[in-house]
C-alpha cells in the first residue's frame, strides 16, 4: 500500500490495453482497480433485460439512478452484480458492446455514474491506499485532481488485432472486420462525449502499439513512480502467465 492515497487515472481508446494495464499496475501497487466501462456495461445490461429501448434517454437515465449496482474493486475479484445476479460475464458479450454507446452518450446517465464512480474513488483511497481508475473521462473529468493522469492510445491496427485475437482467437481480415464496429464505431460514437485520443493538459501519453503487455505494465508504474507514488516497496511484476485478458 501506498504512504499517501494515491489515484491513478488511466483512459483511453477501446483495445489500448488500459483494462489489462490498469488491472496489473493496481496490484503492483496494492491499491484498488475501478473499471467505470463496466459501470456503462451493466446499465445496458440492466436496461435491455428490463426490456428498456435504450434510445428513451429519459427511461435510461431513471434506470441510471435505480441501478442496483455491485462493483468489485479488488484486481483480482472484478466480480460485478446486478440485484444480486453476476453479470460479470454477460456484460461482456457483443450484443453489449454493440449497444452500450447509447447509454454512454446520455448525459444524464454520465452525471450519475460520474457521481458514484466519485464515491468509489474516495472509498477505495480511504480504505484500500489508493486506486487505479480506468475509463473515457476518468482524466478529464471524473477524476482531473488525481496524482497521476494518463492517456494510453495505439494504432487502430493494434487495437484491432488486439480485439479481434481477445474475441475471436485471431486476426485474419474477416475477423479484423469482424470487430471493426466493436472498436472503431464504437469509438467515434463513445468520443462524441468524451476526449479520449489526445492527453488533456498534464496529462501524459503512452503509445502502447510497439510494446508488449509487460512494457506497456512498466511504462505506465514508470510514470506512477516519476511522479512519486509514495511507494514503500514496490511488488514485482506480473509474469505473462497471471496476466488476466477479457
Ligand atoms: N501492450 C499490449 N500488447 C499486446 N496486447 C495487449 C497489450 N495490452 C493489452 N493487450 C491485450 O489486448 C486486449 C485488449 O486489452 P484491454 O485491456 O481489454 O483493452 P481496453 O481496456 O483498452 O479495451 C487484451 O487481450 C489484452 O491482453
Ligand atoms: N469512463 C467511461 C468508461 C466507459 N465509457 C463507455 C465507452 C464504452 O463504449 C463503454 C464500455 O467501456 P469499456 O471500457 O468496457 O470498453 P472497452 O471494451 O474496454 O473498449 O462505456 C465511457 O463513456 N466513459
Amino acid at each position: 500500500m501506498p504512504d499517501a492515497p494515491i489515484t491513478v487515472a488511466i483512459d483511453g481508446p477501446s483495445g489500448s490495453g488500459k483494462s489489462s494495464v490498469s488491472k496489473a499496475v493496481a496490484r503492483t501497487l496494492g491499491v484498488a482497480y475501478l473499471d467505470t466501462g463496466a459501470m456503462y456495461r451493466a446499465l445496458a445490461w440492466w436496461a435491455l433485460d428490463r426490456g428498456l429501448d435504450l434510445t428513451d434517454q429519459a427511461a435510461v437515465a431513471r434506470a441510471a439512478h435505480d441501478l442496483p449496482l455491485e462493483i468489485g474493486t479488488d484486481p483480482d475479484d472484478v466480480t460485478v452484480r446486478v440485484d444480486g445476479t453476476d453479470v460479470t460475464e454477460a456484460i461482456r458479450q457483443t450484443r453489449i458492446s454493440s449497444q452500450v454507446s447509447a447509454v454512454a452518450t446520455n448525459l444524464d446517465v454520465r452525471a450519475e455514474l460520474r457521481r458514484r464512480q466519485r464515491e468509489l474513488i474516495e472509498q477505495a483511497r480511504h480504505d484500500h491506499g489508493g486506486v487505479v481508475a480506468e475509463g473515457r473521462d476518468i482524466t478529464t473529468v471524473v477524476a482531473p485532481d488525481a496524482e497521476h493522469r494518463i492517456l494510453v492510445t495505439a494504432s487502430e491496427e493494434a487495437r484491432l488485432a488486439r480485439r479481434s485475437t481477445e474475441l475471436h482467437g485471431g486476426a485474419g481480415a474477416e475477423l479484423l472486420a469482424a470487430t471493426r464496429d466493436q472498436i472503431v464505431r464504437r469509438d467515434r460514437d463513445d468520443s462524441t462525449v468524451s476526449a479520449f485520443f489526445v492527453p488533456a493538459d498534464g496529462v501524459v501519453g503512452i503509445d502502447t502499439s510497439e510494446l508488449s503487455f509487460e512494457e506497456s505494465v512498466q511504462a505506465v508504474l514508470d510514470v506512477v513512480q516519476a511522479g512519486g507514488a509514495g511507494l514503500t516497496s514496490p511488488a514485482p511484476l506480473h509474469t505473462p502467465e497471471t496476466q488476466e485478458s477479457r
